[in-house]
């Protein structure tokens, strides 16, 4: 697969709906990445939409670059359409109470993306992030490796940033991943979290020092007790959600076959029809699983606890007809 020279990367539109926090922070890092040239949001809310763009307009450092405000006609020919809209949580809530407002909204969204943008790639961010990935792959009738949740991407990075901190590394050299809901029934890999080619158990003894389980079960737990705490202080969260979301955009326009833990509908653990992240190899054809991961027994236990909790919020959502 050849990657696009930096002429077409130039021709290349990203549509982000949802012009709120996390929208416009996404479109703020993808200006300055330079991957773009044609950043579109839509938002129910056109006048604020349209302050945004007019605001993000002054921050691009190409000339050839633009952000502007759009309706779903312009998610026609979109490399992927990147969806934020709808409630965040309160202080106090979990991203699975926001289910039943968040996939009302995307009963209108989704098949207006869809009819709209046919070949696109659907990136999701919206909370509940997997049950809202499933609900975009049913509403748009995409093939699965086309609707991808950025799941736990942002746990993951997290994770790594919790390790490097521990072990006094870069958390790029960190090679750790949570896998299964972006929420809190999400699992660490223990099993193949590695540093310098090393599991992290023949690390430390490498380096003569103690394998610490408290202080590995302190960074699994701050990495799942992140977004509350931020929360808890701001309000919400938009920084780590915008980086995590270009990093998924990046090989969808480059065609580069990186590893990211997202999410995507499958089977996993047994438990079928389920939207969980697993890390896929991302291109611009979307999300693919080539390989399953090498889990314990006791983390292919903890992976189908994860999805069938997530399953049943799924079903809750058919029970009401929504
Ligand atoms: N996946 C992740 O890691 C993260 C996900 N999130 C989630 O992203 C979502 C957005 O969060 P924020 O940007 O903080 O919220 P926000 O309230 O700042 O922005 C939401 C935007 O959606 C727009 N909107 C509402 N209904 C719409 C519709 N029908 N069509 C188009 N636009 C519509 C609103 O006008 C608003 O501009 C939440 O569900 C939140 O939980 C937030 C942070 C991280
Ligand atoms: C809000 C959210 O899902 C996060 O920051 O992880």
């Amino acid at each position: 697969m050849s990657q696009p020279s930096p002429a077409s990367l130039m021709a290349i539109k990203i549509v982000i709906v949802g012009a709120g926090s996390v929208g416009v922070t996404t479109a703020y890092a993808l200006l300055l990445s330079g991957l773009a040239a044609d950043i579109v949001l839509i938002d129910i809310d056109g006048n604020r939409a349209q302050g945004e763009a007019m605001d993000l307009s002054h921050a691009g450092h190409s000339a050839q670059a633009r952000v502007r405000v759009g309706e779903y006609e312009d998610c026609a020919g979109a490399a992927a359409v990147i969806i934020t809209a709808g409630v965040n949580q309160k202080p106090g809530q979990t991203r699975m109470d926001l289910v039943k407002t968040n996939y009302a909204l995307f009963q209108d969204v989704v098949p207006r993306v869809a009819s709209n943008a046919p070949e696109t790639v659907i990136v999701v961010a919206t909370n509940p992030v997997d049950v809202l990935t499933h609900a975009a792959q049913r509403l748009s009738g995409f093939p699965v490796q086309r609707v991808i949740g950025s799941g736990t991407a942002m746990d993951t990075t997290r994770f790594r940033h919790e390790l490097g901190h521990h072990y006094g590394v870069n958390p790029r050299n960190v090679h750790a991943v949570i896998i299964g809901e972006h929420g809190d029934s999400q699992l660490p890999v223990w099993s193949l979290a590695s540093i310098a080619g090393m599991r992290l158990r023949d690390y430390c003894a490498q380096k003569a020092i103690a394998y610490d389980q408290d202080a590995m079960d302190a960074c699994s737990r701050r990495t799942k007790e992140a977004a509350y705490e931020i929360i808890r202080r701001k309000g919400k969260t938009n920084y780590g959600v915008a980086s995590v979301l270009v990093s998924i955009i990046e090989p969808i326009i480059t065609n580069s076959d990186a590893i990211i833990t997202v999410s995507r509908v499958g089977t996993y653990a047994g438990v079928a029809d389920v939207a969980l992240s697993m890390p896929c190899k991302l291109n611009r054809n979307g999300a693919h699983q080539d390989v399953p991961l090498l889990l314990s027994e006791s983390e292919r236990g903890q992976l189908r606890e994860s999805a069938l909790s997530i399953k049943s919020f799924i079903d809750s959502t058919k029970v009401e007809g929504v």
